[in-house]
């Protein structure tokens, strides 16, 4: 008989990380004990630019995992930053929600539906970037606070709409109140969107081996992808990112198709493309579609982005 280890799992305190840990406790059926991890981001009202971005949220459940305070950490794999963390790794990407962006507003409406000079929330540039693209009129309006915070903009009619990640909404059993879900033809989601990371301390065979089995390698790939044009652009261009990878099985295997985007802030310019290749070489499809965004002009997008001076997707 082998002891039975319980396994610490670490999260971030909000509502909606608290929910995702626990669906990830629940699959691994092991003994497990959930250990909520307040952050900086958690405790503070200051926006998470002002504190270092989406970072602090990462760190704290690092540093606790490096620590040995816990086993398990469990992210949202696009809060995650794309340099990989010393002695640390993600021991299993489980299939992945919905990535979609979603429109939960007024009366039912679609994005279309919105009279022109409609109120719109949202706290991601990469959105606000998008929506504006689309020339519909819409007032983008910053947006702050946890899932219940922002659809409570929306019924107390303050804003018409706010568009926020389909998956958070579907964990949280809020999806109900969508109005529309997003073609990412019109709205790319963020890289890794509706994804988990479920990272773990790299010499930990233990805690490895027990996760291994929420493993989902399709989602994996498609992440690894996406987040590969996120990091070959990182390098020269900040401006808002949208990504999307499927696997689906090719002539010669399972293959990767990955759509990308660019966006300059104001909705002025953006450039869009897209690569396929082999599962096996995810990353390589997403360092070459960054190379081909980059050769269309992305890079010239930078400016008018580095003004806002806002990172990501990360304040909730
Ligand atoms: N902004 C932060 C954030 N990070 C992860 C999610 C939930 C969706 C996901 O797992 O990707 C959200 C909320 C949102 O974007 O609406």
């Amino acid at each position: 008989m082998t002891a039975t280890r319980t396994i610490r799992i670490g999260t971030r305190a909000s509502v909606l990380a608290r929910t995702q840990t626990q669906h990830v406790a629940d699959a691994l059926g092991a003994s497990v004990q959930i250990v909520p991890i307040v952050t900086a981001g958690d405790r503070s009202a200051a926006s998470v630019s002002q504190l270092g971005g989406t970072g602090v949220f990462v760190s704290a459940l690092r540093e606790a995992l490096l620590a040995g305070e816990i086993d398990v950490a469990v992210h949202s794999f696009k809060d995650l930053p794309t340099a990989p963390a010393d002695g640390i790794v993600i021991g299993a990407v489980p299939v992945r929600e919905d990535p979609r962006d979603a429109l939960v507003a007024r009366d039912g409406l679609t994005l279309g539906e919105l009279p022109q000079g409609a109120r719109v929330g949202t706290g991601a540039p990469r959105r606000a970037a998008q929506l504006r693209a689309l020339g519909l009129g819409l007032q983008i309006l910053d947006l702050r606070g946890n899932v219940d915070t922002r659809l409570g903009k929306v019924s107390s009619g303050e804003l018409d709409a706010v568009v926020l990640a389909l998956a958070g909404l579907r964990r949280l059993g809020r999806d109900g109140e969508v109005s529309e879900i997003l073609d990412p033809i019109q709205v790319l989601p963020a890289p890794a969107q509706g994804a988990l990371a479920i990272e773990c301390r790299a010499d930990d065979e233990h805690v490895l081996a027990a996760v291994a089995a929420l493993e989902h390698a399709d989602s994996r790939a498609a992440v690894a992808a996406e987040r590969a044009v996120l990091a070959a652009l990182e390098a020269g261009c900040s401006a808002p990112v949208g990504a999307l990878a499927v696997v689906a099985e090719g002539d010669d295997g399972p293959e990767v198709f990955l759509r990308a985007s660019v966006t300059a802030v104001d909705g002025s310019a953006a450039v869009r493309q897209s690569a396929t290749g082999a599962v096996t070489d995810a990353e390589g499809v997403g360092r070459r579609l960054a190379a081909g965004l980059l050769a269309d002009g992305a890079d010239q997008m930078m400016a008018a982005t580095q003004e806002s001076g806002r990172d990501g997707e990360s304040s909730t």
